[in-house]
């Protein structure tokens, strides 16, 4: 299939220097409120001058049989997002990659005097360990986990959070995450919404 997607959302959204960026990479299959609450806490929490809200050409853990075009879950998206912080994009396909710490490296040597958090779903803390290189995104970039209905014993149990336990800075400090070396990261208690992707797809029928 081929997909139509803006040439402005194929290429890496500009920066200025000391900005900090707040990188938010999903599927988005569909987007949903759950997502764009994750995107509110962050940006206040953790002081964001800007959210990048990455929608994945598909994760590597997950199959892509029912994976929506790249192009339609761009379009839900930018829908959904109303806040100029937040910068919906695709760039991910332009690089070729779906790992996390090849964009990550990219996304930094492109931007040096940015500070860079990744920010993800407590979800997804527990499976992180199984990402590539995840140890070396959790040395090289702070990280803000979002609380989510399910997980929230995972900023105890998982193996990330075993392995790291000495870095993690309590959530009332998450705004000055951005200042701490890698590794270092937070875990954000809040508002929290039980909307997941899944149910979504099985309330419309798409499995
Ligand atoms: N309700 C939610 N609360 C907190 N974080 C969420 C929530 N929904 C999604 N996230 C986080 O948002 C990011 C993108 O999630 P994703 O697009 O996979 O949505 P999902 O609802 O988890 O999808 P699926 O059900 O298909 O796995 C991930 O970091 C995930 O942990
Ligand atoms: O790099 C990896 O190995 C890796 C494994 C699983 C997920 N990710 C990324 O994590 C983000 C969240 O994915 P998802 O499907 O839970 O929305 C998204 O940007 C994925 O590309 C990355």
């Amino acid at each position: 299939m081929t997909e139509t997607i803006a040439r402005r959302h194929l290429i890496m959204p500009p920066t200025a220097r000391g900005m900090i960026v707040g990188l938010f990479g999903g599927s988005f299959n569909p987007p949903h409120a759950g997502h764009a609450l994750v995107a509110e806490i962050a940006l206040r929490r953790l002081n964001l001058d800007q959210l990048w809200w990455m929608v994945t050409p598909g994760n590597p853990l997950k199959d892509r049989g029912n994976l929506a075009p790249l192009s339609e879950r761009m379009r839900l998206s930018e829908r959904l997002v109303h806040d100029p912080a937040v910068k919906v994009t695709a760039f991910e396909k332009t690089l070729g990659t779906s790992y996390t710490a090849k964009t990550l490296a990219f996304v930094k040597a492109r931007n040096p005097h940015v500070h860079f958090i990744w920010i993800m779903g407590a979800d997804n803390l527990k499976g992180f360990h199984r990402w590539q290189n995840w140890r070396a995104i959790a040395e090289t970039f702070p990280i803000a986990v979002i609380d989510r209905p399910g997980s929230t014993l995972s900023y105890l149990s998982s193996k990330m959070a075993r392995t790291y336990g000495h870095a993690r800075i309590d959530e009332d400090d998450a705004g000055s995450l951005w200042k701490h070396r890698a590794p270092a990261w937070t875990f954000i208690h809040g508002p929290r919404s039980a909307l997941s992707s899944t149910a979504l797809r099985a309330e419309r029928g798409g499995g």
